[in-house]
């Protein structure tokens, strides 16, 4: 069985686009298998708008990493940059209700000082969570990305999370947050992760 948090990455191009009638389709099933009347005021408008709704949230997986990380530049700045309290939402795969928190973003630039938009770290973070998901692999592929396509000397993404279905059904545990981490590269010295953490944790 393959490794569900090494998930390789499906090649967008292979993702059909997405099938609105299908999504209504289903939705309209649901409605039907909860006892509920999908023909009733209220509820008639619905199959086509959860259909808009799961279109947006999934609309990670017809982008790759490379879609967002476009605009790099050669400042010649070659030490730490940390994007941090990235507002993040995604979708747990086991129950597809959202999970939420921030995401914690940081590289340190290759010696020629190759380095990217701020703004195309959270949209990364975003090509990952807007798609169904475990926190563990959305971390792991934002730090792999990270270091494949900028080629920094190290990477940190720190993931804190609350998963609602932990909240709202089953263990029912309002409060807890999931954190997950990936090092990579320099990041996994101890003086270099002990930095990164420190910047991460440090609040005015
Ligand atoms: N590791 C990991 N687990 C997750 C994530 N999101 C949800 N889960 C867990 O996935 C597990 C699925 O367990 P199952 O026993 O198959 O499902 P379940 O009967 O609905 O489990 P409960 O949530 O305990 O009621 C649960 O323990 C969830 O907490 C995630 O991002 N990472
Ligand atoms: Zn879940």
């Amino acid at each position: 069985m393959t490794d569900p948090i090494s998930l390789p990455q499906r090649d967008p191009d292979e993702v059909p686009a997405f099938d609105h009638a299908r999504a209504e389709a289903a939705v309209r099933e649901l409605l039907l298998a909860i006892g509920e009347d999908p023909g009733r005021e209220g509820l008639h408008e619905t199959p086509a708008r959860v259909a808009r709704a799961w279109a947006e949230l999934t609309t990670g997986l017809r982008q790759t990493p490379e879609d967002v990380l476009t605009t790099t530049f050669d400042l010649g700045h070659d030490e730490m940059v940390l994007v941090r309290d990235i507002e993040l939402w995604s979708m747990c795969e086991h129950h597809l209700v959202p999970f939420t928190g921030v995401a914690h973003v940081g590289y340190i630039p290759a010696a020629s000082g190759k380095i990217t938009g701020l703004s195309k770290l959270a949209r990364l973070v975003d090509v990952y969570a807007k798609r169904p998901q475990v926190q563990e692999r959305l971390t792991t592929q934002v730090a792999d990305a990270l270091m494949e396509i900028l080629e920094p000397r190290g990477v940190i993404v720190v993931i804190e999370a609350e998963h609602l279905c932990m909240t709202m059904r089953g263990v029912r545990k309002a409060g807890a947050r999931t954190i997950t981490s990936a090092m990579r590269g320099m990041m996994r010295e101890p003086a270099t992760r002990a930095e990164a953490l420190a910047l991460i944790h440090q609040r005015p």
